[in-house]
């Protein structure tokens, strides 16, 4: 590889503070990995003396393979690219060591003692409900928000409306209960590890003293209190060298602080900065289209890509009418690829289920980036599972309690506990129609509600699910009920959209659940899957690159998301642009070919394109 001499000076540069800002593909890594190597060929430093961060276990990974390929004859010298958080919780151990205090991880803890099921009972307390999936996932960014941006959680309100009943309760009651039980979580292991710098002259200075040069990837990324960290450590000779591109920071939600790269030269008066703009990765027509989509933000360094390499083939925007003809599309598109080479990115997990159930079918090898994907144990799936069993047997209570005030025809706790009291072997609804008092119209409701599920007992599950859906009336609940679990309706629509791809193809409820489960175990076994194409959420193939990338089910409300639109509303932009570096992270994966591909229809309801498109088409024109 020749170097170019943008990449030489970055490299080459040896002590004190050094921030290196680039476009994407500009080389970031490439550099990161060849300072490595000339700092301990050139200058003889001892590889254990370089401590390099990297944002992700999987960024680590990767970075460790490139290093191995790039560099095969120097491999037996191991050279240590870690997380930040393994980094501090190594520090903490050794602090807890030393003065005989026992930390343990919440996360690693069993059953109920588990940090999931910890906050959840918590949850439960303060607001008398259970807590979905969803807002599970909204209240751990919230804490984590706070922690990385070092507030406090009255500060964090006072600027940040939570979707969380009871926020400050819940945060307060959950930092208490980790305090009197000395357990930490991923959170605090950069706090406590800041805390621990901050106070114990004995670890900070022991720390200062192992490492003599500190490199940082994905500076974008890094948090409030991740860069105070890092600079204490650095201190005081300050060999500290990050690579970052600001126009990449995507994880604003959980505290990532990009700003704090603007003020680089207000930190570190000395330090030198250099700028990588011309891009190695992708053909002039994929850069051209990426410069000046991200030239629309307001909130970045000002920075033109440009690269060397040639004109290949302009992007490819496709507008199809349905999801059946996008899948189509793909499968005639991937015919004789080399799909190890190949990518296909989503902004939402949900997106990867129809394609899983579609490459099974067609037998087209994948591998799934994000092993956590939802849709299989979801409450959604369960409700349906459960009208289904239940059709097959009226009289089975348990299951019937799980679902009789999510369907048409009220029933009351009451009558419920009443019919429990009556011989279990006759069905629910017989027993109900013995309530003392009922009156003959509400008995023949009960007795429609017995007919619709006989006639359920024998359907499809494809027709089954419209059944539940429709003239049982479980859209209805869930129209209802979308916000109180944390979901936009349609999501939730999208949700069972998909069951129903699933269900289409199989014959009973044994067949579903068995069709779930295999899928389910696929997504999590394809790590080891040969010659695959890659399937991922665009925040999981940060780093990455393949030839070909398709963008699937690009419309607006899913990418960019509905709640930045909505702020675009309020006149509040940060959201819109963060989803637009989301987006530019997407398209920049992409050496050779990339495929924007958006529907008209989305689950039988009528969507619009991204507005991202709409945008990139009026450039085009
Ligand atoms: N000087 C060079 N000559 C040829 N190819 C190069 C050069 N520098 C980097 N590359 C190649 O360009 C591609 C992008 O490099 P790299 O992944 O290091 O960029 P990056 O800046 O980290 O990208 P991103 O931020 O988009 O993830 C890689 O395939 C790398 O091998």
């Amino acid at each position: 590889m020749h170097l170019s001499i943008e990449q030489e000076r970055a490299i080459q540069h040896k002590e004190g503070p050094a921030l290196v800002l680039a476009v994407p593909g500009a080389g970031k890594t490439t550099v990161l990995i060849h300072r490595t190597v000339n700092l301990i060929l050139n200058h003889k430093v001892s590889p254990e003396r370089i401590l390099s961060i990297t944002f992700s276990k999987a960024s680590a990974k990767d970075m460790e393979e490139r290093f191995n390929k790039m560099f095969l004859d120097l491999s037996p010298i191991h050279v240590q690219f870690s997380t930040i958080h393994s980094f501090c919780f190594s520090l903490i151990r050794e602090y807890a060591y030393i003065n005989k205090i026992k930390y343990t991880l919440i996360e690693e803890e069993k059953n109920q003692l588990n940090k999931y099921n910890v906050i959840k009972k918590i949850y439960f307390a303060a607001n008398e409900d259970y807590i979905t999936e969803e807002k599970l996932e909204s209240l751990l960014n919230s804490i984590g928000y706070i922690k990385n941006m070092m507030l406090t959680v009255d500060e964090f309100l006072k600027n940040n409306k939570s979707d969380i009943e009871n926020f400050k309760t819940i945060y307060n009651t959950y930092e208490k209960y980790k305090r009197d039980n000395n357990l930490i979580d991923f959170d605090d292991m950069l706090t406590t590890a800041l805390e621990i710098l901050e106070s114990n002259k004995y670890i900070l200075e022991k720390y200062r003293a192992k490492y003599d040069f500190i490199q940082v990837d994905e500076g974008q990324d890094t948090s409030k209190v991740q860069m105070e960290i890092i600079k204490l450590l650095a201190s005081p000779e300050n060999n500290l060298f990050i690579v970052a591109d600001d126009d990449q920071s995507i994880y604003g939600f959980r505290g990532a602080y990009p700003k704090g790269l603007l003020n680089f030269n207000k930190i570190y008066s000395n330090g030198k900065l250099f700028f990588m703009e011309q891009n190695y990765r992708s053909s002039k027509n994929i850069v051209s289209v990426c410069n000046q989509f991200i030239k629309r933000n307001t909130l970045r360094y000002n920075k033109n890509i440009s690269t060397d390499n040639n004109f290949i083939e302009p992007i490819n925007i496709i507008k199809v009418n349905s999801i059946a003809e996008q899948y189509k599309y793909l499968v005639e598109d991937l015919k004789n690829r080399e799909l190890s080479r190949c990518c296909i990115l989503y902004r939402n997990n949900l997106s990867s289920i129809g394609i899983i159930e579609l490459f099974e079918r067609h037998k087209i090898p994948f591998y799934m980036r994000d092993v956590k994907v939802r849709f299989f144990n979801h409450w959604l799936i369960q409700d349906i599972i459960n009208f289904i069993i239940f059709s097959q047997d009226t009289s089975n209570m348990s299951i019937y309690e799980n679902i009789y005030y999510k369907k048409r025809g009220y029933i009351s706790k009451k009558q419920i506990n009443y019919a429990k009291t009556l011989n279990y072997s006759l069905s629910v609804f017989d027993r109900i129609m013995d309530f003392p008092g009922i009156s003959n119209f509400y008995k023949s409701i009960l007795k429609e509600l017995k007919l619709d599920f006989k006639k359920l007992s024998k359907m499809s599950p494809s027709d089954a699910i419209n059944f539940i859906e429709y003239d049982l009336e479980y859209e209805k609940y869930l129209k209802e009920n979308s916000m109180k679990f944390g979901y936009t309706y349609d999501v939730l629509k999208t949700t069972i959209y998909f069951l129903k791809i699933i269900a289409n193809n199989t014959n009973n409820l044994n067949e579903l659940t068995n069709r779930l489960k295999y899928l389910e175990y696929l997504c999590k076994s394809s790590k080891n899957v040969k010659d695959a194409i890659t399937l991922s959420t665009v925040h999981s193939a940060k780093g990455l690159e393949f030839d070909r990338v398709y963008m699937i089910d690009l419309v607006d409300g899913d990418f960019p998301s509905i709640s930045s639109i909505e702020a675009v509303e309020k006149g509040k932009y940060e959201l819109i642009e963060e989803e637009r570096r989301l987006f530019y992270v997407g398209m920049s994966r992409a050496k050779y070919h990339l495929s924007l591909i958006t529907l008209n229809n989305l689950g039988g309801k009528i969507v619009e394109p991204s507005r991202f498109l709409l945008e990139l088409e009026k450039e085009k024109a």
